[in-house]
């Protein structure tokens, strides 16, 4: 389907199937120099669905999330939120940073950053009650860490920061979940207990989409699949998408024959 892009005030001119996607992208294009490193790229999300983010290092995975939610900014692109302009539904996205790029050594308790989820209940007074220390407590419940609400964020292990991040994110009782990395240094619990939070919000009807990097759990733990090297390589159902052709083109023929036959491919 073609979408015909015109000088609008940044919405994504509606066609079947956008209007209803949590997040649609148009376009994208971003360059921190010379080079772009997220080059015109489309991408369309699927209400209630659990994508899989895709590619190589510095294939600009977190960089094509940053510029959808206006972090980093673009070059060109259109971005629209469940068929709006994303400053009109931004409080419907909870997003979970990559943990290299946050600053741990920032003095604060971890029911603090859980709390900082709830900052559109809290309003402009920010007055935190028992209800909102309640209702953070529950979200650290879900990811096993309410024994440490009161420790300092930077005193938690990589694992355990992560759950809290997550917590936060939950606060928030966004639509849509973007996590960067959400599995990237954790141990086997901590990644059972987030894909286990991660699927109740699917089973909610909710939409996640995180870069993953390990191709063995894909098709275990996603349901759609977005290949990225810069520029789009696909995007599908993990039958449609997540084929050894398609894994070819994203990582350039630098993943092995053994490792590709390894993997849970449909055959395509
Ligand atoms: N703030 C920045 N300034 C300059 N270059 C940047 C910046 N952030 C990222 N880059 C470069 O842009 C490219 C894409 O980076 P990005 O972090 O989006 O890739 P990625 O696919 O998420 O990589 P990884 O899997 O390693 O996290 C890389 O070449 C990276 O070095």
């Amino acid at each position: 389907m073609t979408v015909e892009l015109a000088a609008n005030d940044g919405m994504i001119p509606t066609g079947p199937g956008l209007d209803a996607s949590p997040m649609a992208v148009r376009g994208m294009t971003v360059s921190y120099g010379q080079t772009p490193v997220v080059f015109s790229v489309d991408m369309t999300v699927a209400e209630g669905s659990m994508t899989a983010i895709i590619g190589p290092n510095g294939a600009g995975k977190s960089t094509l999330l940053k510029a959808a939610l206006g972090v980093v900014s673009s070059l060109a692109g259109q971005v629209s939120v469940f068929g709006k302009p994303l400053d009109k539904e931004r409080s419907r996205i909870a997003y979970v940073p990559q943990r290299a790029s946050v600053d741990w050594d920032f003095p604060t308790r971890v029911i603090d950053v859980v709390l900082m989820g709830l900052y559109r209940e809290l309003g402009l007074l920010r007055r935190i009650r028992g209800q909102h220390r309640a209702k953070a407590m529950a979200c650290l419940e879900r990811v096993g860490m309410a024994d440490f609400a009161d420790r300092q964020i930077g005193q938690l292990s990589g694992g355990q920061q992560q759950r809290v991040f997550l917590a936060r994110a939950l606060a928030q009782e966004a639509d849509l979940y973007l996590l960067d990395e959400p599995f990237a240094g954790v141990d086997a619990a901590t990644e059972k207990a987030i894909i286990d939070v991660l699927k109740s919000l699917k089973a909610q009807g909710k939409t996640v989409v995180a870069v993953h990097h390990d191709l063995a759990t894909v098709a275990e733990y996603f349901d759609r699949v977005f290949l990225i090297n810069t520029r789009k390589i696909a995007e599908g159902t993990v039958e449609e998408a997540f084929t050894a052709e398609n894994l070819d083109k994203t990582y350039g023929g630098r993943l092995a024959t053994g490792q590709i036959d390894q993997l849970d491919l449909v055959a395509g």
